[in-house]
């Protein structure tokens, strides 16, 4: 798979604040990536740089492999604030203004209300629609010159669950039509249920990245006990490849193991140094746990 953005060390300076500090991310082609972290830790700057409305102190970044241009700007769709539209125009009014801003064929506009559930809607008042409504005539006008990729900020901020679920479900649906979506958001959940990469920013530090998967899946916890001493169990566990973290927990062993390993291959490393575990057991941590770990980490 390609990269569509490839981020190399970007760093960006406020005064005293560090907003970005050497941030290297990249996005493959047909992704939907979050940005995800908590308030202030850098999302919006990075959006703002590669989008070419802020500059970055430091680091580089390419868009198709290519330096930022007038013609990789023209295969690129943000929505970084919501648009000011005219309330008493309706939906479609109002994408013709878009449009002519753009320098859009108006030809564009029945397919892209169509794309955001809006074409039977076209004809009613801005200022009658629902917020998730809103939030879709948004997103339309950001497709209207049909970009390859998409970038959303916190494209879900403000909105009742209805409108929540409309928006992730149209993200969702437009990535499936083979456009990359970069997204920020500061909720673990949004970034779990609808993206398929990530990276986890703290203060302007990356933590984590990879498919959204893996990265959840590497934190698993098991926890093993019985068949020898606590202690001979912890000295085995500390010899064994695939286990990256063993400590003694309540009277069992707790162990982090690589991602992908099985947890079956703990009982075959026991079984071949004569010791049959008592008890194994797996327990998925929260994703809410393991994103504060993570964001906790000083380095992952
Ligand atoms: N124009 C600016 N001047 C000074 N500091 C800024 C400016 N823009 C952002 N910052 C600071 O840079 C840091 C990163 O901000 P940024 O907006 O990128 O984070 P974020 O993750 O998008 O958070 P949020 O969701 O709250 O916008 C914060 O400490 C913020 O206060």
């Amino acid at each position: 798979m390609a990269d569509i953005l490839d981020i190399q060390g970007l760093s960006k300076r406020y005064g005293a604040v560090q907003a970005l500090d050497q941030l290297t991310i990249k996005v493959p082609e047909g992704s939907i990536y979050g940005l995800l972290g908590p308030n202030g830790s850098g999302k919006t700057t990075t959006l703002g740089i590669v989008l070419d409305v802020i500059n970055a102190s430091a680091g580089t970044y390419q868009w198709f492999g290519q330096p930022t241009s007038k013609s990789t700007k023209r295969r690129i769709g943000a929505l970084l604030e919501t648009p000011n539209f005219y309330p008493y125009l309706t939906g479609e009014e109002n994408l013709r203004i878009t449009a002519d801003v753009k320098r859009v064929d108006h030809a564009r506009i029945p397919g892209v209300l169509q794309t955001v559930g809006l074409a039977h809607r076209r004809g009613d008042k801005f200022k009658g629609y629902s917020l998730g409504m809103k939030q879709r005539l948004a997103i339309g006008a950001a497709l209207l010159g049909d970009p390859e990729v998409l970038v959303l900020d916190e494209p879900t901020n403000g909105l009742d669950p209805e409108g929540i679920a409309e928006v992730r479900q149209l993200i969702i649906s437009i990535a499936a039509q083979g456009k990359t979506i970069i997204l920020a958001s500061h909720l673990l959940d949004e970034v779990e249920k609808v993206c398929t990469h990530m990276a986890v920013l703290r203060s302007g530090k990356l933590k984590a990245q990879g498919p959204v998967s893996s990265i959840m899946a590497a934190h698993d916890l098991v926890f093993i006990s019985g068949g020898a001493p606590l202690d001979t169990l912890l000295q085995i566990a500390r010899t064994l490849p695939f286990v990256t973290e063993a400590r003694p927990v309540n009277q069992q062993l707790q162990l982090t193991l690589r991602p992908e390993t099985d947890s079956s291959e703990l009982n075959r490393a026991f079984f071949s140094q004569g010791i049959a575990l008592g008890q194994l057991v797996v327990r998925k941590k929260s994703l809410e746990s393991q994103f504060l770990e993570i964001i906790k980490a000083d380095s992952v």
